[in-house]
């Protein structure tokens, strides 16, 4: 089995869909969380300059969602035919493309604050009845069994109910969605034993 180093910050944000994966899989990694305050002298030694990176015996896989996709298919959640894999990938990008619109590093706290309350009250119904739809009266997103678009969803709902408590209320069957995948036994594990961070 590979050496495996996950680094990010001490957050769930962009690393925690790959925690899940490493959850369910029991494959064993370090996770590696740096201090905000360091960031400013390891961002020069990271290619690329962002993180999360995945070091996998050494070679360095940045992109957080490459990172959860090379997991995923080692854990056969990444979708059992080529078209449930750009499926999966589907759901997964629209997802990260609403939680990519947050300016997370926002200075401003007035901006941010704006931008932020914009996007949950005026973009997040839109998305949440699409997501709504695709799901229909399915048990999981794509397929017949649970894929890393489900763990996605679990993942970036949460950070949604956090910022907007009730934002989901109006669809039930994507909040069964969500206590399905926190029922994992896996997942409930790591969910119960992981650092508590609000993002
Ligand atoms: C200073 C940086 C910061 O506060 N965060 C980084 C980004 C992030 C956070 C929470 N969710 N999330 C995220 C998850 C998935 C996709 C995405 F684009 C963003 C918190």
């Amino acid at each position: 089995m590979p050496h495996y180093k996950l680094t990010y910050f001490n957050l769930r944000g962009r690393a925690e869909i790959s925690r899940y994966l490493f959850a369910y899989s029991s494959i064993e990694y370090e996770d590696y969380r740096i201090e905000q305050a360091d960031w400013p002298k390891i961002k020069p030694t990271i290619p690329f300059g962002k993180i999360p990176i995945l070091e996998v015996d050494g070679v360095i896989l940045h992109q957080s969602l490459a990172i959860g996709r090379y997991l995923a298919r080692k854990t056969g959640l990444a979708g059992e035919t080529p078209l449930d894999q750009a499926l999966v990938d589907a759901i997964v990008a629209t997802i990260d493309d609403f939680m990519s619109a947050f300016p997370w590093a926002e200075k401003s706290p007035d901006k941010k604050q704006k931008v932020f309350n914009d996007l949950l009250t005026n973009t997040a119904p839109g998305l949440l009845q699409d997501l709504d739809n695709f799901l229909g009266d399915k048990e999981w997103l794509v397929g017949k069994s649970v894929t890393w678009a489900d763990f996605y969803w679990e993942v970036c709902s949460t950070t949604l109910l956090y910022l907007k408590p009730g934002l989901i209320d109006d669809h039930p069957k994507l909040l069964a969605l969500k206590n399905r995948v926190k029922a994992l036994p896996a997942i409930a594990t790591w969910i119960q034993q992981r650092p508590e961070t609000t993002l």
